[in-house]
């Protein structure tokens, strides 16, 4: 088993962390030459993921085709938005019956499609091919080796039980799931709610109020899933409820640090230049699972109010005032969350 890991910011670079302790040969692709020559001068990334000792073994490469070639493994490791062009250049090199894991959490903006789907467009690779790895994984705290679980969803349950033991280290601990559909939308949703949770954050409020915004965040969640195909149980899970708690509640969390700075009246344009070039997906999946959530008329109040801050300027005091002035409802309706 050879496994590439593609894009080596802090999720792509943790990962490779974790197949290589795992056992597995695994080599770290990197955009920038320079960037892969420090990396293997210097076991670390210090772009990234800086204080962190990389493997001995942990190889890192710039060249696509060196790289790709007789790979068994191809982790997907850069941003949801730009996985079609990224994939588009990576196919002339892809084995045919290479295995390809998307660690992208988000809804493509032009196409409203998950990860998996637009792998199985630009890769021309037939779904039992393609397998999802998302849970409560700040890359930090999986590069320093803390306990954490994550699941890994494919439609062959073998393929996800082999892929179960490659990824399985002392301190990563992989579950399986079917639900590729579930485990998306739990990953996409979750960043849109974490930005929601950071501005309520960032204006000063407390528990009480986040954690209305993960339990409604999650209800938001189910509805768009089950709508869209999943199963509701993989939302009580670590891809819905586990992910959400994590990064709403994590000052590691990009998307959460992104929505403090509106709330703290930054402007768009400041919360981004505060982010330093790292990518916070819910700023664009909170647009493309809005018009998800309005394809398949289902009711996300949460989401819709992030993309009206991120988008139309909406302040977050209106947003907070016209969550709020809803008219009131059960919490549960029939055939709903
Ligand atoms: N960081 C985490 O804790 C974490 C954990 C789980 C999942 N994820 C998800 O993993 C994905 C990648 O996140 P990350 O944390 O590694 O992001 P990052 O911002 O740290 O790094 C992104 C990587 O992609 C590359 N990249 C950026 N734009 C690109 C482009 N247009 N074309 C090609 N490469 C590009 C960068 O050079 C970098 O190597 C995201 O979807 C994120 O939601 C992140
Ligand atoms: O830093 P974020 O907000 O992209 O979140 C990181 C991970 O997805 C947490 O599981």
């Amino acid at each position: 088993m050879r496994a590439v890991v593609m894009g080596a910011g802090s999720w792509g670079t943790a990962t490779a962390k974790v197949l290589s302790d795992a056992g597995t040969d695994t080599t770290l692709w990197c955009r920038r030459e320079e960037l892969a020559e420090r990396i293997n001068a210097s076991h670390t990334n210090s772009d990234y993921l800086a204080g962190i000792t990389l493997p001995a073994n942990l190889t890192a490469s710039s060249d696509v085709a060196e790289a790709l070639t007789d790979a068994d493994l191809v982790v997907c490791a850069v941003p949801a938005q730009s996985l079609r062009s990224n994939l588009a250049d990576w196919r002339a090199h892809l084995n045919d019956d290479a295995t390809l894991v998307s660690l992208a959490k988000g809804i493509e903006t032009s196409t409203l499609m998950r990860m998996s789907e637009v792998i199985a467009e630009v890769a021309e690779v037939p779904d039992d091919q393609i397998a999802v790895l998302t849970g409560p994984n700040l890359a930090r705290e999986v590069a320093e080796g803390q306990p954490a679980a994550t699941v890994i969803a494919c439609t062959d349950l073998g393929r996800a039980e082999r892929l179960q033991q490659t990824f399985n280290t002392g301190y990563f601990r992989p579950y399986t799931n079917t639900d590729v559909i579930g485990c998306e939308i739990g990953g996409a949703v979750k960043n849109v709610i974490a930005l929601a949770c950071g501005m309520a954050s960032g204006v000063g409020f407390g528990q009480n109020t986040l954690a209305t915004i993960i339990t409604r965040g999650l209800a938001e969640t189910i509805r768009l899933s089950a709508a869209v195909g999943g199963q509701i149980e993989t939302l009580a899970g670590l891809a819905g409820i586990g992910d959400l708690v994590a990064t709403c509640s994590s000052p590691l969390s990009r998307n959460r640090t992104f929505g403090a700075h509106l709330g703290q009246g930054a402007t768009m344009e400041e919360a981004q230049a505060a982010a330093s070039g790292q990518v916070a997906e819910g700023v664009k999946s909170c647009t493309s699972v809005t018009a998800l959530a309005e394809k398949y008329q289902v009711s996300m109040p949460l989401t819709e109010a992030v993309n009206r801050v991120c988008h139309d300027g909406l302040p977050v005091a209106d947003a907070v005032s016209s969550l709020l002035g809803r008219k009131t409802k059960p919490e549960f309706l029939p055939g709903e969350s």
